[in-house]
């Protein structure tokens, strides 16, 4: 077999072939002596990937030995293999010759993963296609999968510790956050489960699997596959996938609420071994989250005692919002990745020194930081360092915005850019360029003083809507009204008290169906949900965030 290279740098080109398309305008084979003989990886044109031959991934993969065969999914056999030229240990998957891939959706493919780049992400290195052969070149992710560690640990193995979970379900929020957020066109994953969360040896978590199904540019939320194939996992697809395959960015918020509960539970997304009312594992938990003195009960049972009950509510009350089965009332993964930061943080003597307080009270959900020591408390480096992260720390607006819901990526940047120079104006302070605003603007301010209680606010809008609303209807009047409202970040501590005056103005303009409320003092910690409203099961209506901001706050005690 001989390599079968799609793309090559102008460089390779010149010098593989001439010929470089036949007649119908399709790829040629190049010279057969250059890879025969040099066996030379060569460089895909404008990515990173590398196009191995056929016979450099057989050597690599001593012939694809059923010794080196790592397990077979979806999409083919993965071998474990190591490139001769470098000695780099990679996985090799080789993809299913009949499986949907044509040679050109494999080239578009392989060129749009080869750009996403992310340390939760398995990255991409590579990949061959010759002849009827396809097969993409990951790197090795030595640890195994969380679902091997959750469900099927080795005897001597440790449990997994409370803060080890909820790091993997920060990590993976992290990688999916990257793909629905930062990558452009966004990639709706489609099939996140524990299985295809891979952790290398210090348990960072990667994302495996991701976007082999590419999908184009759509309308936001309602993107749709370009497949209809309906893929997934049963247990982990969200109910409006398996019933008609549609797809949007929610369907992963739902599967990542699957993965977030096993963590918690240590249960199995669908556990045929278990009673009938146990075996779906969100069916299961959905009456326990209307009764929060039950959540202890959730947990793993070999994590008794060793979890923080604020810190399992919180985890819980985060689990239970992803998993509605109302798409659009699901959370943003962003706005999932920001409460498990502070689940994540480390834990002095096994109990967490920040917690999140989960809020939802009325139109807004709130992610308050409370710690009442001394030591600083800023966001985590990574949401504060990104440009469109740093916005929550440094007073301007955040980058969660409602319109990336119901906007393409591009419309969702105008906006950012348009909101962006109204904070100009706003403040006087130029935020407009990335390099800029990293050199200029305030750092973020420190809210550490010793005797206060520390609150870090996220605060989200929601609004309710009527399901059938279009999207532009949506956007228009969600952006509108996000444009009305300033977004930013308030230090002084007189903003709760109009924050409150504001938020009771609201609550006139609009009905609300759920409540969970969230309480603040030490020994009633509890998020609950208050199902005492007959709005509840309002037909054809939804929440949709409209609104998020951020405040840090330092609260005299
Ligand atoms: N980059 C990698 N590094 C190490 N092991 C990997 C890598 N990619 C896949 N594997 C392992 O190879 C096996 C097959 O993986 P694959 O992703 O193809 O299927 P799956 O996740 O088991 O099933 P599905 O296709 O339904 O998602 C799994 O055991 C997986 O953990």
């Amino acid at each position: 077999m001989h390599c079968f290279p799609c793309f090559s740098s102008p460089k390779n080109k010149k010098s593989s072939t001439t010929n470089e398309t036949n007649e119908n305008n399709e790829p040629r084979p190049p010279d057969r002596r250059r890879t025969e003989e040099t066996e030379e990886t060569e460089q895909s044109e404008g990515t990173s990937l590398k196009i191995f031959t056929f016979r450099e991934l057989a050597t690599a993969t001593k012939n694809f030995r059923q010794e080196c065969l790592l397990g077979e999914g979806g999409f083919g056999r993965v071998y474990k293999g190591t490139l001769k030229s470098t000695g780099q240990v990679v996985a090799v998957k080789q993809l299913d010759k009949h499986g949907l891939h044509g040679n050109k959706e494999f080239q578009a493919e392989v060129l749009s993963l080869g750009q996403l780049d992310h340390p939760n992400l398995v990255k991409l290195i590579g990949y061959c296609a010759d002849g009827d052969q396809r097969l993409l070149v990951y790197d090795y992710i030595s640890g195994g999968s969380l679902q091997d560690h959750l469900h099927e640990p080795k005897p001597d193995c440790e449990p997994m510790d409370w803060t080890t979970r909820m790091q993997i379900a920060y990590g993976a929020a992290q990688g999916l956050d990257y793909l629905h957020d930062k990558a452009n066109p966004p990639v709706i994953y489609r099939d996140l489960k524990a299985s295809n969360i891979l952790l290398d040896d210090d348990f960072s978590p990667k994302l495996s699997d991701f976007g082999l199904h590419k999908l184009g540019p759509g309308t936001g939320d309602k993107m749709m596959a370009l497949s209809s194939r309906v893929m997934g996992t049963y247990g982990y697809s969200a109910p409006e996938y398996t019933r008609g395959g549609n797809l949007t960015l929610k369907s992963d918020v739902y599967s990542f609420g699957v993965v977030l509960l096993e963590l918690i539970t240590g249960r199995r997304a669908l556990d045929t071994t278990r009673p009938n009312d146990e075996q779906n594992l969100v069916s299961w938990a959905q009456p326990i989250f209307r009764d929060p003195k039950k959540y202890p009960d959730m947990a793993d049972p070999v994590l008794k005692n060793k979890l923080s009950e604020r810190g399992l509510n919180q985890a819980v009350a985060i689990a239970s919002m992803c998993v509605q089965e109302e798409a659009a009332a699901r959370p943003l993964i962003s706005d999932v990745m920001v409460a498990l930061s502070f689940l994540s943080m480390p834990t002095e003597d096994g109990i967490p020194t920040a917690v999140p307080i989960l809020s939802f009270k009325d139109k807004s959900m709130s992610i308050a930081l409370s710690r009442h020591d001394s030591n600083l408390v800023s966001l985590p480096p990574e949401l504060a360092t990104e440009d469109d992260k740093s916005s929550t720390s440094s007073g301007e607006e955040s980058s969660l915005d409602s319109e990336k819901e119901s906007v393409s990526k591009n419309k969702y940047k105008k906006k950012h850019e348009e909101e962006d120079s109204s904070m100009e104006s706003d403040d006087g302070s130029d935020s407009n360029s990335e390099h800029e605003k990293d050199q200029d603007s305030p750092p973020p301010k420190p809210i550490d003083e010793k005797n206060q209680a520390q609150s870090l606010k996220i605060k989200y809008r929601y609004s309710w809507e009527d399901i059938d609303v279009s999207d532009e209807r949506l956007s228009s009047k969600s952006s509108q009204k996000s444009n009305d409202e300033s977004t930013s970040s308030r230090y002084d501590s007189d903003r709760d008290q109009e924050e409150k005056e504001k938020e009771e103005e609201e609550e006139q303009e609009h009905s609300h169906i759920e409540h969970i409320h969230s309480s603040k003092t030490d020994d009633d910690q509890s998020v609950y949900f208050d199902n005492d409203d007959d709005s509840g099961d309002d037909n054809g209506a939804s929440l949709h965030r409209i609104k998020s901001e951020v405040e840090i706050d330092s609260i005299k005690e």
